[in-house]
């Protein structure tokens, strides 16, 4: 969607980007020129992964550059390291990532403590530690600098059998908000993404495992009938760390082929034929006659 070296100059830190959607929005930011930081709990396969960007086939000339450093978004002292790491190689840092998450599903009765602690740690705590340590950042250097966090739509409607995860997205749903209204005289924006379904390895293991997965059919939901491709994704996040969405701020934007849609009363109602729907027109007709009459009586 942008023109190339549209991120040129640009350096950006990514959570979980070794692997899924941090890894496509990585791939993309980096072919149109931005330095990526990737970070993760496993640095085997941050990198792998930063292999793998770096040495694309078809890497466009002027693409950036990748550093990979392991880190434990629930641990400060970690994300401090992964910010200097990142300002010494790179120079400084202008956008930050929050894409790191842990998710499962399960009915909230049959959770310990620690697994609710667990989900919380990583999604709300994570996001507000690094976006912290980065926001002081800009502020004590003058830099203006943008974070996007990855929501889900669930963090504004909630959802059963992923309390923790929407809890903790729904926090850090408000926190984008509210540091943008607080940081926005600093020049920092905040924003945030809400994906519908988009097909990956760790998200499909931990909500669509068997027999779920053979149960339901993320699609059926969706009015555009289909998953989230990567590339979708990666252009929105791309343009929301650019400078081109330089007067948004605060801004959540759903991206989900219209699932969240479908709890519209009258939205599923596809099974009906064309047949079922001239009897259904005739049954109101009728109703309409029958009202008017007695209005006459
Ligand atoms: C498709 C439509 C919308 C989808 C929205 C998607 C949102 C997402 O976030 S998808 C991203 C999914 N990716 C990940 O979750 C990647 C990272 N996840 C993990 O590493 C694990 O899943 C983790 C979150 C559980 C963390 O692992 P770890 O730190 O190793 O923690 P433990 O394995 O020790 O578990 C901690 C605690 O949680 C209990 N637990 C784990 N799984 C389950 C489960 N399926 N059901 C119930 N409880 C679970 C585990 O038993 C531990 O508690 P205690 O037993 O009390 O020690
Ligand atoms: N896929 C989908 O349909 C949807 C995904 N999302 C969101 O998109 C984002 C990416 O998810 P997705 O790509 O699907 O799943 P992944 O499992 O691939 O991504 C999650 C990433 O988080 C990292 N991570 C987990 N715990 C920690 C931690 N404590 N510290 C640092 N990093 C951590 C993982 O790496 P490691 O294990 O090495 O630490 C992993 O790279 C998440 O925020 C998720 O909530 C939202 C809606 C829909």
């Amino acid at each position: 969607m942008l023109r190339d070296g549209a991120m040129q100059g640009k350096t950006i830190i990514v959570t979980g980007g070794g692997t899924g959607l941090g890894k496509s929005i990585s791939r993309y930011l980096v072919q149109l020129g931005a330095n990526v930081t990737i970070c993760s709990r496993r640095q085997a396969v941050i990198d792998e992964t930063a292999h793998e960007l770096m040495n694309e086939p078809g890497r466009p000339v002027g693409a950036g550059q990748v550093l990979a450093i392991a880190c434990d978004v629930r641990n400060p002292a970690e994300i401090e390291h992964v910010i200097s790491q990142t300002i010494e190689k790179f120079g400084r840092i202008d956008g930050l990532l929050n894409n790191s998450a842990g998710n499962f599903i399960s009915p909230t009765e049959r959770l310990s403590y620690k697994a609710f602690d667990t989900i919380v740690d990583i999604v709300l705590r994570g996001t507000y530690y690094f976006t912290l340590a980065v926001g002081k950042y800009w502020i004590e250097n003058k830099i203006p600098g943008t974070v996007l966090n990855i929501s889900t739509t669930y963090a504004t409607t909630g959802s059963g059998y992923v309390v923790p995860s929407a809890v903790a997205k729904g926090g850090a749903l408000i926190m984008t908000k509210s540091l943008a209204a607080e940081w926005g005289k600093y020049g920092i924006r905040l924003n945030a993404i809400a994906p519908g379904p988009f097909p990956t390895k760790g998200a499909w293991d931990r909500l669509f495992p068997e027999p779920l997965a053979s149960m339901m059919d993320p699609t059926s939901r969706i009015p555009l009938k289909r998953v989230g491709e990567h590339g979708e994704l990666a252009n929105l996040a791309a343009y929301l760390l650019s400078d081109y969405s330089g007067y948004i701020t605060g801004e959540t934007i759903t991206i989900d082929g219209g699932e969240v849609l479908a709890a519209g009363e009258f939205s599923h109602l596809e099974q009906v034929s064309s047949e079922q729907w001239d009897m259904i027109e005739q049954t109101i007709k009728q109703a309409n006659r029958a009202s008017k009459k007695e209005g006459q009586g």
